[in-house]
């Protein structure tokens, strides 16, 4: 396995009637990690779904669960998210005063730490945690809902954070999420990003486990 162009399908798109079988399918295919999605109805505009479905997610999956939280206050629940199964923990860099302090905890949890920026939020507003850091996620959309059109903007952000990790931190994981498909995924991965969440262009596919290779292959 490459290290540098992993997918992870988001299971918001998929059917929560058959969470199994999608989960399953995906264990089979080319995709890398496995993307949870949680949303609190405060931070963002819309409620997903939060422990019991990581939970069943976590006992299906034999790949890693990608967990972002889109919720306000998340040091509440780091933790919990770790029992139920997450491998790395993103919170969104705009819910988080006391960043370092969040970045601690969920490395105390053993999991991977990530942070996420909205498309409004600076690159450089993660000068000083940078090197703390396991993951980058520039949103390319504004997070909240799946099946969003991606903002070209993300390009030049994604470009900005792999010359920062250049710098200090070249193991970074630069991850890009929302509305990423098959027109803009090779092009991601030649500006630096070397992980892509896929929602809808993965689980509205004919094929999907077709779909993640063919955006792993982009
Ligand atoms: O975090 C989010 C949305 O806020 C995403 O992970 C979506 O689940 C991606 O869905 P698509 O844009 O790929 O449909
Ligand atoms: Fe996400």
């Amino acid at each position: 396995m490459t290290n540098d162009r992993l997918i992870s399908p988001s299971i918001l798109a998929a059917d929560f009637g058959n969470l199994q079988r999608d989960i399953e399918m995906l264990n089979k295919s080319e995709g890398d990690w496995i993307h949870v999605d949680i949303m609190d109805g405060l931070f963002v505009p819309n409620i997903s779904f939060g422990f019991p479905v990581t939970e069943v997610a976590y006992k299906h999956a034999t790949k890693p669960l990608d967990v972002h939280l889109m919720i306000v206050d998340p040091d509440r629940y780091i933790k919990r998210f770790a029992a139920a199964g997450a491998a790395g923990i993103t919170v969104q860099f705009e819910a988080c005063p006391n960043l370092h302090r969040t970045v601690q905890v969920i490395k105390e949890t053993g999991c991977r730490a990530g942070v996420a920026i909205n498309p409004h939020t600076p690159v450089a507003m993660l000068v000083d945690i940078i090197g703390e850091l396991d993951l980058v996620l520039v949103m390319s959309v504004n997070p909240g809902f799946g099946g969003q059109h991606f903002i070209d903007n993300t390009y030049k952000k994604v470009a900005e954070v792999k010359k920062l990790a250049d710098e200090c931190k070249p193991d970074l994981f630069i991850e890009v999420d929302g509305g990423v498909d098959q027109t803009n995924a090779g092009k991601l991965f030649s500006v630096g990003a070397n992980v892509l969440v896929a929602g809808s262009a993965v689980f509205a596919a004919a094929n999907p486990s077709a779909m993640i290779s063919t955006l792993k292959h982009a």
